[in-house]
């Protein structure tokens, strides 16, 4: 099989790959040995290794618990949920209620699609960030400096649900698959809106959650034969609210807390939660966003899922009033901008919180 093309819209030529290809072709070819020169990425200064935690490191959180009815369990667990939010901006999930069945189906589908004929996904193939269904390699920014160890599928599935109608019978899983993972969001995000101190439907209310924007991005990691000086996704912060990660067993998610970089094994069946630039701009900083990446392995394909849930499109966000201001003696510490807006910034290539956060607030 050909290996098909990326038209690249710079006009630079990449020192060693003259066409691109996605990941996945590119390990498909005969002997390849070493990676090519753009995706050599260890001389990156800011990317430092990272420590394997003991088991109790992570915040847990018990989904179980925020719906219980006893009040005295879910206070607690509001407290616990403000710790998660508030020291790492990441905890595991578990007891979350979606089925364990559903978690391999929607993986399988994943890996079902990547194992398409190249000219069926390229059907899907695009580089403007607002295509519903996008399959692609690397990251969406206009210049790339390296070329990352990853090929994507992403596609917008909330408001409109969008999904490729191939491999057959994905589309309903993924569609269910979204579903959940939207009420589970949803929910943690009422827990979130009650340890910020407001009732719980503030943060539904306030970001127009009926039409929020939800993404289904799936990532493929092929295995690499230099994992040591590739990159899978180089650090980085989610968006939206809240993100949902399931991955296929292999590991390679690595969170950054207290400077430091620590290597992510998910427990059985749970959920990797991350705060995105969203709940820190609503929280006024209190959630920060956090630091995250994807290291590749010489050993195994590896697929993760990544599920955000952001405010509606056309919200202007800014800091929740009520946390800024009059007795709070706080002062807004991020401009107002609309998330529409706010996505376009990724392309820019730096972080897009620095275009909204205001230096000294
Ligand atoms: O694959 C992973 O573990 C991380 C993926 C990720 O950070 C993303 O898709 O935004
Ligand atoms: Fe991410």
């Amino acid at each position: 099989m050909a290996p098909a093309t990326f038209v690249e819209n710079t006009t630079e030529t990449p020192p060693q790959v003259s066409k691109r290809v996605t990941v996945q072709a590119l390990v498909e070819s005969p002997g390849l040995a070493s990676i090519p020169s753009n995706y050599s990425y260890s001389s990156n200064p800011n990317e430092s290794a990272a420590s394997n935690p003991d088991e109790d490191t992570f915040p847990i959180i018990d989904f179980s618990l925020l719906t219980s009815a006893d009040p005295h369990q879910r206070s607690k667990i509001i407290q616990d949920l403000d710790r998660a939010c508030r020291e790492w901006g990441f905890f595991m999930l578990v007891n979350h209620g979606v089925s364990k069945s559903l978690m391999k189906q929607v993986l399988e589908g994943c890996n079902e699609f990547f194992n398409l004929p190249m000219e069926e996904k390229m059907e899907f193939e695009g580089k403007d960030i607002w295509k519903p269904i996008r399959f692609g390699t690397g990251v969406d920014v206009k210049v790339e400096k390296f070329f990352f160890w990853r090929d994507f599928l992403k596609c917008s599935v909330h408001p409109h649900f969008s999904f490729p109608n191939k491999p057959k019978g994905f589309s309903v899983v993924a569609e269910e698959y979204s579903k959940r993972t939207r009420e589970v969001i949803k929910e943690l995000l009422k827990g979130v809106s009650e340890s910020l101190g407001f009732e719980e439907s503030y943060i539904e209310k306030a970001m127009n959650l009926d039409s929020g924007s939800q993404i289904f991005a799936a990532n493929l990691y092929p295995v690499c034969p230099q994992p040591e000086i590739a990159m899978g996704i180089p650090a980085h912060t989610d968006h939206g609210l809240l993100t949902l990660l399931i991955e296929n067993d292999i590991g390679g998610l690595q969170i950054q807390h207290n400077e430091e970089w620590f290597n992510v094994h998910p427990l059985p069946n749970s959920f990797l939660v991350n705060n995105g630039d969203h709940l820190e701009i609503l929280s006024n900083g209190r959630y920060k966003s956090i630091k995250h990446r994807a290291v590749v392995n010489n050993k195994a394909t590896r697929i993760s899922i990544a599920v955000p849930l952001g405010p509606s499109l056309d919200k202007v966000v800014s800091p929740a009033p009520e946390l800024i201001g009059g007795e709070t003696g706080r002062r807004a510490a991020y401009l107002p901008m609309m998330y529409k807006d706010y996505m376009e910034r990724q392309l820019e290539g730096k972080p897009c919180l620095d275009h909204v956060r205001i230096p000294f607030a």
